[in-house]
């Protein structure tokens, strides 16, 4: 069973789910790195080589062993819900958070990063508020939580998500501290 992220790229899910596994001293993974893992090459070049729906059934099989075998915090690629076996595996078989961002806030993460094939387009701001219509219901509807990510940084985002972690009974309460003695 594992946390798992979803949202948006440029949401944070790689960064937030590796700070949170270390919080919590768990096994990280991110479904992208074992993908790049398995093909021998980045994922934008197997996009500029192969195409989206190649790089898609690859995405597919990843999600569904690490759903399956991968026990502690999970971040998964932009497009992992497209798919509605996917979207069935992650929601089934984990704690799924969808990180909610605005495109204007990823727009101003990643406007320099060339890793993301999806957004080298002439108007990245247009694709990502697209991405946003079309995925945000997909998202919402494989996740069991929604944390909204505009303002507050990766430290208090993970903070917030380990407080609804343990009202959602996802993690062990924290020991209470003892009851004052009593003066005798
Ligand atoms: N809440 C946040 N506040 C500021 N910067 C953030 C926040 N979340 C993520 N980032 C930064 O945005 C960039 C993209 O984050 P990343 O974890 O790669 O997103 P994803 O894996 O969802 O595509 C990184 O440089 C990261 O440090
Ligand atoms: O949104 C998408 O369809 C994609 C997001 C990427 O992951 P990030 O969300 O970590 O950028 C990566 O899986 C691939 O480039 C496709
Ligand atoms: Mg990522």
């Amino acid at each position: 069973m594992s946390i798992i992220f979803v949202g948006l790229p440029g949401s944070g899910k790689t960064t937030i789910g590796r700070q949170l596994a270390r919080r919590l001293g768990l096994p990280f993974v991110d479904s992208d790195h074992v993908i790049e893992a398995r093909l021998g090459c980045s994922i934008r070049e197997f996009f500029a080589r192969e195409g989206e729906e190649n790089f898609r059934d690859v995405e597919q099989q990843v999600l569904d062993d690490l759903s399956l075998n991968h026990q502690g915090v999970l971040a998964t690629g932009g497009g992992a819900v497209l798919r509605e076996v996917n979207r069935q595996h992650l929601h089934d078989r984990g704690h799924v958070i969808y990180l909610r961002s605005a495109p204007e806030d990823v727009y101003r993460r990643v406007r320099h990063d060339t890793g993301r094939p999806l957004l080298q387009v002439d108007d990245p701001m247009a694709r990502l508020r697209a991405l946003f219509e079309s995925r945000d219901p997909l998202y919402r509807a494989t996740a069991h939580h929604v944390i909204d990510t505009g303002r507050p940084s990766v430290a208090t985002l993970v903070n917030m998500i380990i407080m609804q972690l343990e009202l959602s009974g996802q993690l062990p309460a924290k020991p209470q501290s003892p009851a004052p003695q009593a003066a005798s």
